[in-house]
C-alpha cells in the first residue's frame, strides 16, 4: 500500500481563497480584520513561521500588526506589547509566537491577552471554553489536523486515535476537539512517559505525532490502513526538517500528512481563519 498524501499546501491555499472572499465582504461592510503577532528573540524557525503569517494576511487582505522584541527583552517589556495590542482598535485578533525565550513565565503572558483578541485559542479562558463545550477559537495546529482529515475523507466517528505529545500547542488540546461530538473519536494520549509506546499505535486508526522525535514512528508501530499525521518537527544538522514518522510509514497506512507540506500550512491557514470568524461574530454576520 502507497498512502495517499494529506495535502496541506493545497487545502489551506483552497481555504485562505475561500477566507478571502469573507474578508472583502466584511470590509464592504467598513470592518478591516487586523492580525497582530509578538515575536520575541532571534529563533529562526519562530521568525520563519511569523513571516509566513503575515505573508498570509497580505494574500487575505488582513492588515498585518507586527511586535518584535530582541531575545533580551523582559518579562515587562513583553507585558506592555500584550497590554498594548490589547488595547489597539486596529488589532481585532493576534498571537504571541511560542516559544519565548527561557525565563519568561509563558503562562502569564498568555493570561494576559484580551481573549476576544486570542487568534490562538491558548488562552486558558478560551482552552476553558474548549473544555466545557461552549463556542471559543480553537487551537490552530488541531484544528487544522481536523480539517485536513475531513478534506480527505477520513473517518472521524469511533475511531481511535493516538496522540503522541503533551505540549499546550498540540498534544494537550487535540484530544479536547477530537472527543467532541462533533468529531466523536476515542483518543488515547501518550507522551515520554508511556510505558509501551508500540502496543497503543498498533491499534490505532489515526495517529497524530507531535513529540518532536525524529523518526519515532516506525513502519512496524503502524497498523495497514492508518492516516498517520506527522505535526513534529526536529531539525538535521543542515536545518532541514525531520518529521516523526519515518519515511517506511508510506508503504503502511492509507494517509500520511508530509512534514514540511502538510500540518505546517494548515496552522497558518486556520490562524487567519479564526481572525475572520471572530471578526464576522463581532460585526453580527451569521454563517
Ligand atoms: N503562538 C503559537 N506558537 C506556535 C504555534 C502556534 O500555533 N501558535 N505552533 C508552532 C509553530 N507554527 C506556528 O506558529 C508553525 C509551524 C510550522 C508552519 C509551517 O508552515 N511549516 C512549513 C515548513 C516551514 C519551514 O520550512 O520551516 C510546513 O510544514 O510546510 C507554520 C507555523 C509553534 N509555535
Amino acid at each position: 500500500m502507497t498512502a495517499q498524501i494529506l495535502d496541506g499546501k493545497a487545502t489551506a491555499a483552497a481555504i485562505k481563497s475561500e477566507l478571502a472572499t469573507r474578508v472583502q465582504a466584511l470590509k464592504a461592510r467598513g470592518i478591516a480584520p487586523g492580525l497582530g503577532t509578538v515575536l520575541v528573540g532571534d529563533d529562526v524557525a519562530s521568525h520563519k513561521y511569523v513571516a509566513g503569517k503575515h505573508r498570509d494576511c497580505a494574500e487575505i487582505g488582513i492588515a498585518s500588526i507586527q511586535r518584535e522584541l530582541p531575545a533580551t527583552a523582559t518579562q515587562e517589556q513583553i507585558e506592555e506589547v500584550v497590554r498594548e495590542l490589547n488595547d489597539d482598535p486596529d488589532c481585532t485578533g493576534y498571537i504571541v509566537q511560542l516559544p519565548l525565550p527561557k525565563g519568561i513565565d509563558e503562562n502569564r503572558i498568555l493570561q494576559l491577552m484580551d481573549p476576544a483578541k486570542d487568534a490562538d485559542g491558548l488562552h486558558p479562558a478560551n482552552l476553558g471554553k474548549l473544555v466545557l463545550n461552549e463556542p471559543a477559537p480553537l487551537p490552530c495546529t488541531p484544528y487544522g489536523v481536523i480539517r485536513l482529515l475531513r478534506q480527505y475523507g477520513v473517518e472521524l466517528n469511533g475511531a481511535e486515535v493516538v496522540v503522541v505529545g503533551r505540549g499546550v500547542t498540540i498534544g494537550r488540546s487535540i484530544p479536547l476537539l477530537l472527543t467532541r461530538r462533533s468529531e466523536n473519536s476515542t483518543v488515547t494520549q501518550c507522551h515520554t512517559g508511556t510505558r509501551d509506546l508500540s502496543a497503543h499505535l498498533r491499534r490505532a486508526d489515526i495517529i497524530v505525532a507531535a513529540a518532536g522525535v525524529p523518526h519515532l514512528i516506525k513502519p512496524e508501530d503502524v497498523k495497514p490502513g492508518a492516516a498517520v499525521l506527522d505535526v513534529g518537527v526536529s531539525r538535521d544538522e543542515h536545518g532541514k526538517i525531520v518529521g516523526d514518522v519515518h519515511p517506511g510509514v508510506r508503504d503502511v497506512a492509507a494517509w500520511i500528512s508530509p512534514n514540511p507540506g502538510g500540518v505546517g500550512p494548515m496552522t497558518r491557514a486556520m490562524l487567519v481563519a479564526n481572525v475572520v470568524d471572530a471578526a464576522e461574530a463581532a460585526a453580527g454576520v451569521t454563517r
